[in-house]
């Protein structure tokens, strides 16, 4: 997506340590218009299939999911929850991923009530790295007996690998800008086409 990939030249920067900051429009500072053509290009890319709910996890998948669940009739956007809360009761499905940014493993909580055999899912996150956050969320599609039509991700570092995984998995992994390399010394950035 030719507007996504501006946005990270221009407003993007490379940390060391493989890391793409983009806080100032994507996952800190949100810009909605931004999300909405996001939404749209997924809808284009997923038109035919019968997604019935998104799934995404907290914290900066949610508002794009949101936006998004706009060009999918709004369907429902549930996310993962990373902490045990007094407020999430009953049956849960739990799992475990590891976080890329946070270096330290989570649990990940939906609640039984908002996903079950029944459903037709697409996932949605921000980031695409080496795939723990969509593996958490595969885990628990299996669990409920969802069934995972398609995964829609908003910057891929495809140099990470967890992409490329998912693919030969036979998932249908869209990613709107696939980072193939970059530099944190020269701040370049190469995309996939
Ligand atoms: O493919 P992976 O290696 O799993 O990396 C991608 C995940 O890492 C980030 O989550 P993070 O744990 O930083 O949480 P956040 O959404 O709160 O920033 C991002 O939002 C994805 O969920
Ligand atoms: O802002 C982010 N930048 C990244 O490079 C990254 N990788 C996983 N999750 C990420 N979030």
């Amino acid at each position: 997506m030719q507007e996504l990939e501006e946005r990270i030249r221009k407003e993007g920067t490379v940390k060391e340590g493989n890391v793409l900051k983009v806080d100032a429009f994507l996952n800190h500072q949100c810009d909605v218009a931004l999300y909405d053509a996001m939404g749209k290009a997924w809808a284009e890319h997923f038109a035919g299939k019968n997604i019935t709910k998104i799934l995404t996890i907290e914290a900066s998948g949610i508002g794009m999911a949101c936006v998004a669940a706009r060009h999918f009739g709004n369907v429902p956007v549930v996310f993962a929850k990373k902490a045990q809360s007094i407020n999430l009761d009953g049956d849960q499905y739990v799992t475990t991923v590891y976080s890329f940014t946070k270096q330290r493993e989570f649990p990940v909580i939906v609640s039984r009530k908002y996903l079950g055999p029944e459903d037709h899912v697409l996932l949605i996150d921000d980031f695409l790295a080496n795939g723990k956050a969509l593996r958490g969320l595969i885990d628990i599609c299996e669990h409920a007996g969802a069934t995972v039509e398609g995964i829609g991700i908003a910057v891929e570092k495809g140099f990470q690998g967890g992409g490329d995984q998912l693919r030969a998995d036979g998932y249908d992994v869209d990613s709107l800008a696939i980072v193939e390399s970059m530099d944190p010394k020269t701040g370049d950035i190469v995309f996939r086409h």
